[in-house]
């Protein structure tokens, strides 16, 4: 059977680096680009790369992708900084090419798409919920890309169940106290030295709390989620957003 031809972007990056060993261990796979910043993006298309696992920036990643689906190289994303107007364009440029397919996944993580799942069905059974994402302090973006997913969700599941808004009597506080509001959510952010990537989900009801808590302690654990990804993407045309769809889960 022909391998899975396998290119990474951000090649030299914390999780690209990672990836990167991962595709060359996967039997199934054969690693043809390892691009860095300023590498050329023809190289994916003179490798004949099925796959391009895009682990660069929120700055570059755009870029990349209207490479990728131009050529019909199908995209696993883990990169951050997706919006409605991002998104709207990858699905405009994925009507130009239907059979290309892109999975963006906020996180790889097992434990992280099951937080986030768990949170969901928890939140309308609680007056109270906040997010904290906790993270290294070289992570360029805040929130976190997963953290804003998690309160979008909770957010969607709050509406569905019409549960009412969370209760807060702040009249005064400094600027940013009470966190960013994601979709009616207060999401917190840590940057501290030593961490790499968790979140808590905090829910409270009258006389009783529920902590949702995720530690990723090493990039190894992004790695099944990747993999997986670059498996199924090959097979699953147009915009897939989070890794749950592969697993069943959604
Ligand atoms: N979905 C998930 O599960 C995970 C997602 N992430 C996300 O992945 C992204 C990368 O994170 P991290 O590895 O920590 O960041 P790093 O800064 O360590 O890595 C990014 C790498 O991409 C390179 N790069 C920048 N632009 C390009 C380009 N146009 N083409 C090729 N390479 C480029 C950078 O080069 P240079 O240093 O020269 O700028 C750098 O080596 C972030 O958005 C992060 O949030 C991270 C972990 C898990
Ligand atoms: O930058 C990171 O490190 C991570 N980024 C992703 C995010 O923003 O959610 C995934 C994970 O939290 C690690």
């Amino acid at each position: 059977m022909s391998k899975l031809r396998v290119a990474v972007l951000g090649a030299k990056g914390r999780i690209g680096s990672e990836a990167v060993k991962a595709v060359e261990a996967a039997e199934d796979m054969e690693l043809v680009a390892a691009l860095g910043r300023g590498d050329k993006l023809e190289t994916l298309a003179e490798t004949g790369a099925q796959v391009a696992v895009e682990l660069t920036t929120p700055a570059s990643v755009m870029g990349n992708l209207d490479f990728c689906v131009r050529h019909g190289i199908h995209a696993v994303v883990g990169t951050t900084g997706w919006t409605e107007d991002r998104l709207a364009q990858l699905r405009g440029w994925l009507d130009q090419s239907p059979r290309t397919g892109v999975l963006i996944a906020p996180n790889f993580s097992i434990g992280a798409v099951l937080t986030m799942k768990f949170a969901q069905l928890a939140a309308p059974y609680f007056e109270s919920v906040e997010v904290v994402e906790l993270h290294h302090p070289n992570k360029v973006d805040a929130p976190s890309g997963t953290a804003t997913r998690t309160a979008q969700l909770i957010a969607e599941a709050r509406r569905a169940a019409g549960t009412a808004p969370a209760p807060d009597a702040t009249v005064t506080a400094l600027d940013g106290a009470r966190g960013a509001d994601v979709d009616g959510v207060p999401v917190h952010a840590v940057r501290l030295r030593g961490l790499l990537a968790h979140q808590e989900v905090l829910l409270g009801a009258e006389g009783e709390t529920l902590t949702i808590r995720h530690d990723s302690l090493h990039h190894s654990s992004f790695m099944p989620g990747i993999l997986l990804g670059a498996r199924r993407v090959v097979t699953t045309p147009g915009l897939t957003f989070g890794l749950e769809h592969f697993l069943d889960l959604s």
